[in-house]
């Protein structure tokens, strides 16, 4: 965003126009919330208080009854310049008191450390006091470049955030903490190859379509049968047209549909991993950790395919995992939750700085889950698909994702598609589901994108 905000200063706006701009963005947004009740701006001592007078001057010019309190008045530039302007009273953080309508325009992206206590519980009150409460670009007390919470309120109602996204508008307590989080355009284009998350456009398959060229997936079993059964029947309800499941002792269960393959020892892995029309192997969901799960994870590094890599796998990997698949000719994706992540790469940094250092160096795409997945590719693609449904915290939805992973990479899709099914399926399911239930409502979610 600062480099974005030079450049439109370099083409001749000026700092007081796009202030004027940002300003105008969302005091519009405040009428409109606010539907027409008193109104207290919280103006600080940046850019962000800057802000915070604007829209104190657009709403009281229109009409509206303002009360704006501060802490620590703006020194210079634009943000003087529309503090000076404001020539009714401020009062003090401190003693102002509630109003139905609230302005956090105390700080902004330059929150450099925790927010005082005595400001963070008073903000904390007006925030609670009002009906409706609207924070300027970021709620104040949370860190622009990671999400983290450096004592923000909880209850903000929206958030509009300035020019584009930040990182904690999708990260970390910024996910919650935003409230609805509106996108103000004010005429900064922010060049970035990091993207959220949107509806993925899928199509139905052609009538040349055949089950290998559907994708065929693999999904490799281990000592917990049932981990890797959901793996397949997602991959199945994922859109594959062929999934097998290689698995050391005889297995069945239904759907009849999964093609059910003994593999005992690590050649007759190898020989079923060596078949070309192979699409996707899926290991790791069920694979346990011991020595016979460490050699089918071997061949199955070793060997020419695509390679979706989660759960045990991913532990059992633990800190060789960049060196080991940094090799590999093929694809590999790797479907972490965060503690998996811990054992495998530095979690340097904001999540998205670590995925995306996590991928470089593993050569994989790194689907680092949570309530905020980030998707990081070797190339330097980010996408985050942020607040997820939060009934997803339950056994096994992990493995679901796993196998749809590998589903829509075997048909030449990719693992935002995935992930955006997956929370999708989440939301139509309902609350409390089991993730067999998720992977019945896979096909539907599908749907939507046809
Ligand atoms: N980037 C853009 O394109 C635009 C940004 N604007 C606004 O500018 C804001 C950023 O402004 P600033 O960089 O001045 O930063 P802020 O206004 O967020 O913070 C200002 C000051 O607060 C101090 N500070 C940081 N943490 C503190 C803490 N915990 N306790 C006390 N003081 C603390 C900092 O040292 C800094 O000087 C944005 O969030 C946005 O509201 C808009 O005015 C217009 C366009
Ligand atoms: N609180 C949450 N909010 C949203 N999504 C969540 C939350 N907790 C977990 N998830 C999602 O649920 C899935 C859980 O995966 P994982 O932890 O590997 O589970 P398991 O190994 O039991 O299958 C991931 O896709 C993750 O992103
Ligand atoms: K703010």
């Amino acid at each position: 965003m600062r480099a974005a905000e030079q450049r439109c200063f370099g083409a001749g706006v000026s700092q007081s126009e796009l202030m004027e701009r940002a300003s105008l963005a969302v005091a519009r947004e405040v009428a409109r919330l606010g539907a027409g009740q008193p109104v207290l701006v919280l103006a600080g001592p940046g850019n962000n208080g800057g802000d915070a007078y604007g829209v104190a001057r657009f709403l009281r010019d229109w009409g509206h009854d303002v009360a704006v309190a501060s802490i620590g008045r703006p020194a210079s530039g634009a943000a003087a310049e529309n503090a000076a302007a404001w020539h009714d009273e401020v009062e003090s953080l401190e003693q102002v008191s509630p109003r139905p309508v609230l302005v956090d325009g105390l700080f902004g992206t330059g929150m450099s450390r925790a927010l005082d206590a005595p400001v963070a519980a008073q903000l904390a009150r007006l925030v609670a006091a009002a009906s409706v409460s609207v924070a300027i670009d970021l709620p104040s007390g949370i860190e622009t470049d990671t999400g983290l919470d450096l004592g923000a309120p909880g209850g903000i109602t929206a958030t509009v955030a300035l020019g584009a996204l930040k990182p904690a508008h999708l990260l970390g307590a910024g996910l919650s903490k935003c409230g609805h989080v509106l996108l103000a355009d004010i005429g900064v284009e922010a060049a970035t190859e990091w993207r959220s998350i949107a509806r993925p456009r899928l199509e139905a398959p052609g009538p040349q379509a055949h089950k290998y060229g559907r994708g065929l997936v693999v999904v490799v079993a281990g000592s917990m049968a049932g981990a890797s059964r959901l793996a397949a029947r997602a991959a199945l309800h994922g859109g594959a047209g062929y999934v097998i499941l290689a698995a050391p002792e005889p297995a069945s269960g239904a759907p009849d549909a999964i093609v059910h393959r003994t593999i005992d020892g690590r050649d007759a892995l190898a020989e079923l991993l060596a078949d070309p029309r192979i699409g996707a192997v899926v290991i790791g969901p069920g694979l346990g950790r011991d020595e016979a799960a460490m050699n089918r994870l071997e061949v199955a590094i070793g060997c020419e395919r695509d390679l979706v890599i989660d759960g045990d796998a991913l532990s059992l990997l633990g800190k060789t995992a960049a060196e080991r698949l940094g090799t590999r000719k093929a694809s590999t994706l790797l479907t972490p939750h965060s503690g998996e992540f811990a054992r495998m790469f530095e979690a340097a940094g904001s999540k998205i700085e670590a995925t995306l250092a996590a991928a470089k160096s593993s050569g994989a795409t790194v689907i680092h889950k949570g309530a905020d997945t980030v998707i990081a590719s070797a190339g330097g693609k980010v996408v985050v698909a942020s607040a997820a449904p939060s009934w997803l915290s339950t056994a096994g939805t992990g493995d679901v994702l796993a196998g749809l992973v590998a589903a829509r990479h075997a048909a030449g899709g990719s693992a935002d598609e995935a992930v955006w099914l997956h929370s999708r399926a989440a939301r139509r399911a309902g609350p409390a589901f089991a993730a067999d239930d998720l992977i019945a409502q896979i096909p539907a979610a599908m749907g939507e994108c046809l």
